[in-house]
């Protein structure tokens, strides 16, 4: 918490949003001490700025300047207050829906349903009109008006965390549920917690301002709503005395800059994605051809050719792909090793141009079946992602959309790339299900109740939804027991022969790539430094490297690997391979 609200303080957003809200509630707090009585009638009415009256006068003759230091005390307490009141109710309410579920989550959420669908500003009204008048009705009117999309948004976020390891270890340990709501998963929302507090204190200055300038406040304080209530009703715009709203306008535009200023930059600290790199480089377009470019040889179904890759961070360019080349045959297995971070996974994001915004191809040329993959336009790279090359993600829990049934994640794979029914996307669906070992009847369940290895299952069918010459693989196993991993390869491999599609098998497991690889390129920081065919890298490899990361795995050494009959067939290769131990 305290390295947050360092780096928070470090923000220039945070700094300028701070330092204006700041300045308010100084103000707030002692300026009323250093003005005038707000309410006395000082001068004339309607009269402009003056050196008696700093910021003029209203049309009752009271001083401007006053009106607008003191309003600022009650808007904005009142302003905190909902803010943390409805974070907290909306926390507390969604918080233990979501996590405790069935009955508890249908009473919670109905309730939560009936509060959203009452209008805001009618429910204001009525409570307005039973509770004593005063700050204390604002805050109750704003709270139980605002709280129920927080407890909507809390609830899901609850729902997310309710199944993380974490929590099942907390209950495993005898903590109470109470407990865990509060212990475990409130904590896990600091980020939410502290922009949504923002983000609620925003809305109830503007709802403030805007029910007292209607009239539904109590019109006899000094808020900055009130003062623009009485602008109004002393025909300040008739009399175009603009020195009567404009300050108080103005104070209100200043704080909502802050807070929006404040609820950007935790966003930003809290998850550093959102941040746009500092140098935004279009990642294709600004990239150089190869400086020497050697000619893809004829046949070759992918081709690259002098890839370099950088990311853009904070201490300028990052090369983490540096001057790859490689070609991939059609219907070839061609394995990328590497240990973690020497850059596999970045090369195949290049490859379906999947690379995040801070990353760019920066030189270097990428054909597949004879498109320049680097130099597509974004619709054309839409049509070429899955119909040419498609991927199996490393995690087969999140690469389902948890809220769509097998047959419908079909159904959108299928739709984007052409026209099709739903009944003919859930009969190829089946047709795909089938095809990887899985019952046809499986379209119509949810991916929570398929297994792991069930999961990637599926991944590998919509990866071959429509019939790409190249599927990426990347890690598509490590989550997996050897048994399953050992079904999987060999099911891939089985269907690789009769489709005919080639493969770009990522994995640091090189003793597993070796097993189901024609040929394997070995990855280090970024670099390519050796492409050999799997027999020879098993019994041959050069670089010291490529040895170093064989004789890191015990279970299939190059001496074991030695055992492998060179004509072995892949499958049983990676039978042998997995159940030695292959899955680490
Ligand atoms: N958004 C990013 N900004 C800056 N650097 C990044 C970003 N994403 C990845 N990197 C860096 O790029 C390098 C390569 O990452 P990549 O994920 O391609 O490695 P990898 O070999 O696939 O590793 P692993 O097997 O662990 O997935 C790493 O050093 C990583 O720190």
């Amino acid at each position: 918490m305290r390295d947050l609200l360092r780096r928070l303080l470090r923000q220039r957003k945070a700094a300028v949003g701070g330092s204006i809200l700041l300045g308010f509630i100084v103000l707030a707090l002692i300026g009323p001490w250093l003005v005038m009585d707000p309410t006395e009638l000082a001068g004339r009415p309607h009269q402009p700025p003056s050196s008696a009256h700093w910021f003029g006068t209203t049309g009752q003759g009271q001083d401007v300047l006053a009106q607008t230091v003191v309003g600022a005390r009650e808007t904005l307490a009142i302003g905190f207050a909902v803010g943390a009141l409805v974070t907290l109710m909306g926390a507390l309410i969604g918080v233990t829906s979501g996590y405790l579920g069935r009955r508890v989550d249908d009473v919670l959420t109905l309730t939560t349903n009936v509060f959203l669908v009452i209008p805001g500003l009618p429910l204001a009204i009525v409570l307005g009109a039973y509770l004593p008048s005063g700050p204390f009705r604002m805050v109750v009117v704003l709270s139980l008006a605002g709280w129920a999309w927080n407890a909507r948004v809390f609830r899901a976020e609850a729902m997310a965390l309710r199944n993380r390891d974490f929590v099942s270890a907390a209950l495993v340990s005898g903590e109470s549920r109470s407990r865990i709501v509060v212990q475990q998963l409130l904590p896990n929302m600091a980020s939410l917690l502290g922009s949504s507090f923002i983000g609620n204190t925003l809305y109830a200055v503007g709802a403030q301002v805007g029910l007292e300038f209607l009239g539904l406040g109590d019109v006899g304080s000094v808020t900055w709503g009130t003062n623009l209530y009485w602008a109004g009703n002393d025909a300040a715009l008739l009399t175009r005395s603009w020195w009567v709203f404009v300050p108080t306008g103005m104070c209100i535009a200043l704080v909502g800059f802050s807070l929006t200023l404040l609820s950007s930059a935790i966003d930003e600290v809290t998850n550093p994605a959102l941040k746009a790199p500092p140098v935004t480089t279009t990642a294709v377009r600004s990239a150089q051809p190869a400086p020497e470019e050697a000619p893809a040889p004829s046949g070759a179904l992918l081709s690259i050719r002098d890839v370099c890759i950088e990311y853009a961070t904070e201490r300028g360019p990052a090369r983490v792909v540096d001057s790859v080349s490689f070609d991939i045959a059609p219907g070839e297995v061609f394995g990328l090793a590497g240990e973690s971070g020497s850059g596999k996974s970045t090369l195949g994001y290049a490859l379906l141009r999947l690379l995040p915004p801070a990353a760019s191809i920066t030189q270097g040329r990428i054909v597949l079946d004879g498109t320049d993959v680097t130099a597509l336009d974004e619709d054309s790279v839409r049509a070429y992602r899955w119909s040419k090359v498609s991927m199996v993600f490393q995690s087969a829990m999140s690469a389902l959309n948890p809220v769509l049934t097998l047959g419908d994640q079909f159904h959108d794979t299928l739709a984007a790339h052409g026209r099709t029914t739903r009944a003919a996307a859930y009969a190829r669906a089946r047709e795909l299900l089938a095809m990887v070992g899985l019952a046809p009847q499986l379209v119509d369940a949810w991916p929570h109740q398929l297994s792991g290895g069930m999961r990637q299952r599926v991944g590998i069918a919509l990866a071959l939804a429509l019939e790409p010459k190249l599927v990426v693989m990347d890690e598509p196993t490590t989550a997996l027991d050897v048994v399953v991993q050992k079904e999987l390869l060999q099911r891939v491999l089985e269907l690789k022969q009769r489709l005919g599609f080639a493969v770009l098998f990522i994995t640091h497991d090189l003793p597993l790539l070796l097993a189901l690889s024609d040929r394997v390129g070995v990855l280090q920081g970024g670099k390519l430094v050796e492409v050999d065919t799997a027999e020879r890298l098993r019994t041959d490899a050069r670089h010291p490297y490529t040895r170093l990361l064989l004789s890191a795995f015990p279970h299939l050494s190059a001496a074991d690997a030695q055992q492998v009959p060179a004509n072995v067939a892949p499958e049983h290769a990676v039978a042998q391979a997995t159940a030695q131990g292959g899955g680490r």
